[in-house]
């Protein structure tokens, strides 16, 4: 029996990782959830791509079966997908295999809790290691072969040497460290402050304001990181400033495109933006850990409350301002 890697869906990332592999001559299966998706993957084709250069085809199917018989499992839905990956991942899939979640943001149900991606998992999924995948990485560069490095984390060392040998002579090169949560975190709340920094630039404030957003941004990240026991190395490294200075340098990142048409008063893209999905999630899970997150709570106020966006920034600046 061939074990290969699945990958649980068939958008502009799961295709991009499907591509690193299939370079490196493995074998790669995408589960995805429409005969469309199946047939545009058969010819080469990402339908949330259409730009993108040509790629190999790609062998997927609506069959959860191919579960079965994976070796490795990268969950590659948007996080509002994730719980129902994960009971498909419960029923068909095999005791042991790794599932490596590549999603960025914050599990909730109804807005009324928030919980780390890694602890859904490990809650949905006890008998299966978890890993996180994250780190710079535009879908369409990876998808054209141009390098990126990631972060594989988590706490089995056995899991991260797959994962690494996995992509060895790919254009994906796997740096590896032991912290899925501090990873799984930065890599949601990048998000959030990519649409605050796109706000300000839409707005006009200019560039030194966007540094004071990326910067106080990633402060906020550090302090929650340090609330929910994370390593304060992996907000220095790929998945925290690496990720925060890609998608907060333009509107390449849909994330920071979403809060430039904010900013501006255009009607947003027709793109899936996960930060403005999970900034409800983020602001509670910073009031139940008691940490301050003025730049993500001023984003969920807008997208969630109503609040006006130049009213929101005004109250931003009349914060007093602290110690660095
Ligand atoms: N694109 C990127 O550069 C990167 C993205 N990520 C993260 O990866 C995750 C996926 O993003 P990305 O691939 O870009 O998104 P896309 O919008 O390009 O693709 C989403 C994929 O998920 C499927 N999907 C969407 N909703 C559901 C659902 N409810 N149930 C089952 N399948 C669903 C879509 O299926 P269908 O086609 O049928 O709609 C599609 O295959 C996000 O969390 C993103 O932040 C991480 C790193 C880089
Ligand atoms: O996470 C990403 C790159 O690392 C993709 O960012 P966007 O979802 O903002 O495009």
């Amino acid at each position: 029996m061939t074990m290969t890697p699945v990958i649980i869906g068939g958008g502009s990332w799961g295709c991009a990782i499907a591509s690193a592999l299939i370079r490196t001559g493995q074998h790669v299966e995408l589960l995805v959830r429409r005969q469309a998706t199946v047939d545009a993957l058969a010819a080469g084709q990402c339908m949330q791509l259409p730009d993108a250069a040509q790629m190999p085809p790609m062998a997927a199917s609506l069959a959860p079966a191919c579960l079965q018989t994976a070796s490795m499992i990268f969950v590659v839905v948007p996080v509002a997908a994730n719980p129902a990956a994960f009971d498909t991942i419960a029923t068909h899939g095999t005791a042991g295999v790794p599932v490596i979640l590549c999603a960025k943001g914050i599990s909730s149900h109804n807005g009324q809790d928030a919980q780390l991606l890694t602890h859904a998992a490990q809650q949905a999924l006890p008998d299966h290691p978890i890993a996180v995948f994250s780190g710079p990485s535009f879908a369409d560069e990876v998808l054209a072969g141009l390098p990126a490095a990631l972060v594989a984390a988590s706490t089995s060392p056995a899991v991260l040497e797959m994962i690494q040998t996995a992509f060895q002579h790919s254009n994906i090169r796997v740096y590896t460290h032991n912290d899925p949560d501090g990873l799984a975190l930065a890599g949601a709340m990048k998000n959030v402050v990519a649409i605050a920094a796109g706000c300000a630039v839409g707005l006009g404030l200019g560039d030194n304001a966007k540094a004071a957003i990326i910067t106080r941004g990633l402060a906020e990240i550090a302090r929650l990181n340090h609330a929910i026991g994370g390593d304060a190395e992996t907000i220095f490294g790929l998945g925290g400033v690496g990720d925060l200075a890609l998608s907060c340098a333009g509107p390449h990142s849909r994330n920071m495109a979403f809060g430039l048409a904010l900013g501006a008063g255009d009607a947003v893209p027709d793109k899936l933006a996960e930060g403005s999905r999970t900034v409800a999630a983020l602001a509670l899970m910073g009031r139940h850990k008691k940490v301050d997150l003025p730049i993500t709570n001023a984003i969920d106020m807008v997208l969630n409350h109503g609040q006006n966006l130049d009213d929101a920034v005004k109250a931003l600046l009349a914060r007093r301002p602290g110690t660095e």
